[in-house]
């Protein structure tokens, strides 16, 4: 782990620290997060697919790598971090690599677990500097060289920096094929179950599914390609967007989708990128932020009840929407449930004329915090007061519940 790396921004800012994880080069948007806990849970998050990661918090490594089985026993036994089947950051950037884990439910090590998921990583870089640079200069694309090919004569700075430039930037990315489920599956509900919904996965983060069952609902975790026909033949109470990278401007399918969905009058709720795609499916537009917003200690106000909530962000981009009125849409008045305390920026929507809404934070933030979770409840609220999206699933008794 003492082996020299160099990250490369595209700006020419060079960075020198040591290699640990796999050995070889990364590319990526330079990205930082200000979560202090649940590194694992960042690096298995789809939507951080091609940027490279910096974490703020200075020692990193402490709890290791909780791998399991996803049973859950009650205890912690077997049920892992990961909040997805891999690690899909391109590189991960942080100043003190913790030498030894030390936690209790932990099956490996951050370095092992990068190591044999090829991920490469680079310590020792002054992430203060580098956090500063980003806030200054914006995201933008980098490279991390680690291995054997540092310090030899051909892997000069200027070489390092021309592989960084010919790498595609985040704006403009279409990322959702690389992500998303071909096959589909399905998670049952805790206990008894009280709806069904299908979960467009455009990334989805495992605590989705999670959330949802404990409220009694059975998850249908779809394609990115499903039609309105197949989510009307599955006969669910409800459509969730899921989280995921890339560039809401890019997904002009999911748009289509999500006002057929809509005009279906079914209920809807979408979280980060499902917020900026039904904001384009109202007519909004969507904007790339600076540096954005990573981390699990945002504060965003509720605007109905004027309550801070803190919560946990990971976007580049936000929806270009008034906050301070309520606007007319092809599909009724929409208005702005949710504004970042920290810029202002755009963080939910809420439908007043259809059973729609959606936030840019993460009520399922699995390393927490919880404050939002409150907002699943609302979504169960919405499907025991709306339509079901099809024939197969029309009549609700008292308790929500369907019957065909
Ligand atoms: N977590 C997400 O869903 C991210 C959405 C989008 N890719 C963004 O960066 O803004």
């Amino acid at each position: 782990m003492s082996a020299p790396a160099v990250l490369v921004l595209e700006d020419g800012t060079v960075y020198h620290g040591e290699g640990f994880g796999a050995s070889g080069t990364a590319f990526g948007e330079a990205v930082f997060t200000t979560g202090m806990t649940g590194y694992q849970e960042t690096l298995t998050d789809p939507s951080y697919r091609r940027q490279v990661v910096v974490a703020t918090a200075p020692q990193i490594g402490n709890t290791g790598w909780v791998a399991g089985s996803g049973s859950a026993d009650g205890a912690g036994y077997g049920v892992s971090d990961d909040e997805s089947g891999a690690i899909w950051v391109a590189g991960f950037v942080v100043r003190d690599l913790a030498p030894r884990p030390s936690n209790w439910r932990a099956t490996s090590s951050l370095p092992e677990e990068m190591a044999r998921q090829g991920i490469v990583g680079i310590a020792g870089v002054d992430t203060r500097a580098l956090t500063r640079r980003l806030r200054t200069a914006g995201a933008m694309r980098c490279g991390i060289f680690a291995g054997d090919q540092v310090g030899t004569p051909e892997l000069t700075v200027a070489a390092m920096l021309e592989q960084v430039r010919a790498q595609p930037s985040m704006a403009g990315a279409d990322l959702t094929g690389e992500v998303s489920t071909e096959a589909g599956h399905v998670i049952p509900a805790d206990g008894t179950e009280r709806f069904a919904v299908a979960a467009i996965d455009l990334g989805i983060k495992a605590n989705t599914p999670r959330m949802l069952a404990a409220r009694g609902i059975r998850t249908h975790v779809l394609p990115a390609t499903t039609t309105i026909e197949q989510i009307r033949a599955l006969g669910v109470d409800g459509v969730f967007l899921s989280n995921g990278p890339g560039d809401p401007a890019t997904a002009d399918a999911m748009v289509a989708l999500t006002r057929d969905v809509l005009t279906a009058g079914i209920p809807l709720f979408g979280i980060c990128f499902g917020n900026q795609i039904l904001g384009r499916a109202l007519g909004f537009g969507t904007f790339k932020l600076k540096f954005g917003h990573r981390g699990i200690n945002q504060p965003v106000r509720d605007h109905a009840t004027g309550r801070v909530l803190v919560t946990a962000h990971n976007h580049g981009f936000a929806v270009d929407a008034p906050i301070d009125r309520v606007s007319d849409t092809e599909f009724g008045r929409v208005q702005v449930a949710f504004s970042c305390l920290n810029d202002g920026v755009v963080e939910g929507l809420e439908c007043l004329d259809r059973q729609a809404f959606s936030v840019q934070f993460h009520p399922e933030a699995a390393a927490g915090p919880h404050d939002a979770g409150y907002l699943f409840d609302r979504f169960v609220e919405l499907m025991a007061t709306g339509a079901a999206a099809g024939p197969a699933a029309s009549t609700k008794s008292a308790t929500g519940k369907v019957s065909a």
